[in-house]
């Protein structure tokens, strides 16, 4: 049996919306109803904000889409930063936003369920340390929020370290090392590549097709290229006119082993959500020979692997570059706006909104740019409401009072 202590849970009613996450979505909306005058209460499980950029990406990141591709709502990245600003820049700009907005989460408070309670028209959200109640709940946990590592046969054998690319930071400790990459997204690609820059040998596995794109053509960046066309050229064109560019400066990718899929890179971006590579460099240390590429694993063994085409090779380490997925199912109950992998079952540019005062931010498949579209609709909508219920300068009594309000109860 708990003791009497540990059953206390202090009851916490917030006015305006409980956000859930503080990564660049959470505080995209905390910032756009500031703007308007709503307050809003951030509830973290780490402790910082933007804690994927901080804790789960590795040294060398910079942000592979041009600096204003990535821009939060209401505030632009320094002058001074450059077209792909690195990891370290980017939580320096979501740190200034942070401030600018006077925006404080509550840290260290994992949200473990959130259900809505018709009785009450609240929403309840439990976290280790206390309930929280409101009118709305913004989701805000992330596509990323958790590794996926997949259950390969044998993998628990295997007597060296096994990493995910969230906890990879540099290939410091790698050098000299044969080491099998898992995955070929462009976090295994860019893994590879600083794997290379420090002497290590890394083999990729790529057991499906993937589309690769320069990042930069003719001094321009090919994301932006094709937002610029998209205004004006039916989608297929758009990606036919990408995949020139990509043969043009990378050359025939099908002769590295790096299948292309059938549907385009946007299209498939569109319908599947899966991110076309933007090189950076690997592709030349592919042709180069220091990253190779392998086919799918048929099983791991206690010293390597063994792969479909019948090849079994020795390997010091193993890191999985096998994505990510959401976590929304393991803490929102009973609840079918979202499909069991935790998305939106409302295709972009509808899935931002759900029934009972629910909204989702940032599981568009479209990065920053969606998490913007998003957070500027939530904000437009929740003020809507805000101003209906306590008038528009806020001078009803729910308004000037506490924004927060403490009770303290027993859990059971
Ligand atoms: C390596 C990498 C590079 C990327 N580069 C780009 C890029 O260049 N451009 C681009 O547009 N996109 C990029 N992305 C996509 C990325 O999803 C966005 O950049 C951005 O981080 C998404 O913000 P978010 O707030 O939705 O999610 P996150 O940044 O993941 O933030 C979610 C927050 O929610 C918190 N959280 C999760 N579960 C709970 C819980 N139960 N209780 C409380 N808190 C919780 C997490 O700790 C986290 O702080 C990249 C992704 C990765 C993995
Ligand atoms: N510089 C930047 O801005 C960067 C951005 N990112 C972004 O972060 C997000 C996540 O990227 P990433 O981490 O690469 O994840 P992705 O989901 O994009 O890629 C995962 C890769 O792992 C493979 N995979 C998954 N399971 C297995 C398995 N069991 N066996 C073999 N292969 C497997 C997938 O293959 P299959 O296709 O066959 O399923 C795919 O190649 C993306 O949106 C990406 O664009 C990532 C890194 C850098
Ligand atoms: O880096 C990511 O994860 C992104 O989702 C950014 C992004 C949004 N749309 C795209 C289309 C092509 C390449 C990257 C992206």
């Amino acid at each position: 049996m708990s003791s009497c202590l540990e059953e206390k849970h202090s009851r916490i009613f917030v006015t305006g919306p409980i956000i859930v996450g503080a990564g660049p979505s959470g505080l995209s909306v905390a910032a756009c109803l500031s703007n308007r005058g709503v307050p809003s209460v951030i509830l973290e499980r780490t402790d910082c904000l933007a804690s994927l950029w901080q804790k789960r990406t590795y040294d060398r990141l910079k942000l592979h889409l041009p600096k204003h591709f990535c821009e939060l709502p209401l505030m632009k990245f320094p002058k001074n930063f450059p077209r792909y600003p690195s990891k370290q820049q980017f939580i320096s700009y979501v740190e200034s936003y942070a401030a600018r907005f006077n925006i404080k989460p509550v840290f260290n408070q994992t949200v473990e369920k959130a259900e809505f309670d018709v009785a009450t028209g609240l929403w309840t959200v439990k976290t280790q340390d206390a309930v929280y109640s409101s009118t709305w709940l913004v989701v805000a946990t992330g596509e990323n929020a958790e590794p996926v590592i997949p259950d390969i046969p044998g993998l628990k054998k295997f007597t060296g370290p096994v990493v995910h690319t969230s906890a990879y930071k540099s290939g410091s400790e790698f050098a000299n090392r044969k080491v099998l990459v898992v995955g070929c997204g462009n976090s295994g690609m860019e893994v590879c590549l600083d794997l290379c820059r420090y002497n290590a040998l890394p083999h990729m596995v790529v057991r499906n097709s993937v589309h690769v794109l320069p990042r930069d053509c003719f001094g321009l960046s090919s994301f932006g290229i094709a937002m610029t066309l998209l205004k004006w050229f039916p989608l297929k064109l758009v990606d036919n006119l990408l995949l020139l560019l990509a043969k043009f400066s990378l050359g025939n990718t099908d002769r590295l082993g790096l299948r292309r899929p059938k549907t385009g890179p946007i299209e498939l971006k569109n319908v599947t959500g899966k991110t076309p590579v933007l090189d950076v460099g690997a592709i030349a240390l592919i042709q180069s020979g220091q990253i190779r590429v392998t086919q799918a694993v048929k099983e791991i063994t206690r010293k390597g692997a063994k792969f479909v085409d019948g090849q079994e090779m020795e390997f010091d380490s193993i890191i999985l570059a096998t994505g990510y997925k959401s976590n929304v199912p393991d803490w929102l109950k009973d609840n079918s706006f979202f499909t069991k992998e935790g998305m939106p079952k409302t295709p972009f540019p509808n899935g931002w909104k759900g029934e009972n005062g629910l909204y989702t931010v940032g599981f568009t498949r479209r990065g920053l740019l969606g998490t913007a579209f998003d957070a500027v609709k939530i904000a437009e909508d929740i003020t809507e409401q805000w101003m209906k219920m306590n008038g528009p300068l806020g001078s009803s009594n729910i308004c000037s009072s506490p924004h927060i309000i403490h009770f303290q109860f027993n859990k059971s």
